[in-house]
């Protein structure tokens, strides 16, 4: 098997002026927005798809709400193995077309991702297809687990907190890996969702993993009904300070379209619940409840997770929906 190579890129690491008078601390964007897939995705598939899909693979599958799949299919047609994305019907038009620009088969399954990831499961056992999790697997968070590496090599000093979008819980999971092995276990997670994809968040309030009814959010690339069981385990395990909030689909669209103005970068709504944690005053609001000190005890990271699944009509679709 050829050696293992990244697929990813060291993406950029930026200062954002406007983000750190809005915080009155410095504020760094890590930019996954620049991956080649689109998204963060890239890292930890690429790493799974190296180990478990080989060129002697007769296929991956994977089951995504869009930017998981556009990894599988960018590091398939790079691999030279033919790759099958199953998509639920939320996902928009707009990103089965790259995905089947990128050289993949599109399958439309179901309503959400539970039900395309059904139709994928099905497809390992009767076209023995290799399965690509989007978010649930140690290869994944391994794979993930380079952008913090990235960061650290980036920042003269440790973090005061990292922001970051939880969808199924893969970054998370990835993100608290490279935490680890950097020794900034100490440093706040802030892990945003929107209301109506909020696995994670629901899981933290039972104090167990708990399945939602549905998906009501816009941001369907966040729309996992069921958290992974490793980020649920972070929180029970209790070393990480892990914090969990929540927006509203409104203040997720409001912070894509000002991150837009302010940064000149168009990112995907499960992107824009990271960004709405400065733009919508989630961590001042921390801050007043003492769950974050003041000032931070340093430089704010703000993980740009990017997503494909965004142009200016999708934007303007998400207007009229979201009634902005
Ligand atoms: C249903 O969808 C899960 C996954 N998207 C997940 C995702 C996340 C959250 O990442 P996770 O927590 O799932 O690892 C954040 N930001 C963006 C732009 C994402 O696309 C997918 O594409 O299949």
């Amino acid at each position: 098997m050829a050696s293992p190579k990244a697929f990813h890129i060291n993406s950029p690491f930026l200062e954002s002026i406007d983000m750190s008078k809005r915080t009155g601390t410095e504020v760094y964007l890590k930019m996954e927005s620049s991956q080649p897939s689109g998204s963060f995705k890239i890292r930890g598939i690429g790493h799974l798809c190296q180990k478990i899909a080989g060129p002697e693979s007769k296929g991956v599958v994977c089951s995504s709400g869009g930017n998981a799949g556009m990894a599988t299919a960018y590091v398939a047609r790079k691999l030279n193995i033919p790759a099958t994305i199953i998509v639920p019907s939320s996902s928009p038009e707009l990103i089965r077309e790259k995905l089947k620009d990128q050289g993949a088969t599109v399958r439309v399954v179901g309503k959400v991702w539970d039900d395309a990831n059904d139709e994928a499961l099905r497809l390992t056992q009767t076209d023995g297809l290799t399965y690509v999790p989007p978010f649930d697997h140690p290869l994944l968070w391994q794979g993930h687990a380079s952008i913090v590496r990235e960061i650290k090599a980036s920042l003269p000093s440790k973090p005061g907190a990292v922001v970051l979008s939880v969808g199924g819980g893969g970054l998370l999971c990835g993100v608290v890996e490279g935490m680890k092995e950097v020794g900034w276990a100490s440093v706040p997670i802030i892990c945003m969702e929107t209301e109506g994809a909020d696995c994670f968040n629901a899981a933290v309030k039972a104090g167990k993993i708990v399945t939602l009814p549905d998906i009501t959010s816009e941001a369907k690339c966040l729309g996992s009904k069921t958290v992974c069981s490793q980020a649920f385990e972070y929180i029970k395990e209790g070393n990480m300070n892990i914090i969990s909030e929540l927006v509203t689909d409104q203040q997720a669209l409001q912070a894509v379209e000002t991150f837009l103005d302010e940064e000149r970068v168009l990112v995907e709504l499960a992107c824009g619940a990271a960004l709405a944690a400065v733009y919508c005053g989630v961590i001042q609001r921390l801050q007043g409840e003492g769950r974050l000190p003041v000032p931070l005890a340093g430089p704010l990271v703000m993980i740009v997770c990017g997503g494909s699944s965004i142009n200016q009509a999708q934007l303007e679709h998400l207007r009229k929906v979201l009634n902005r």
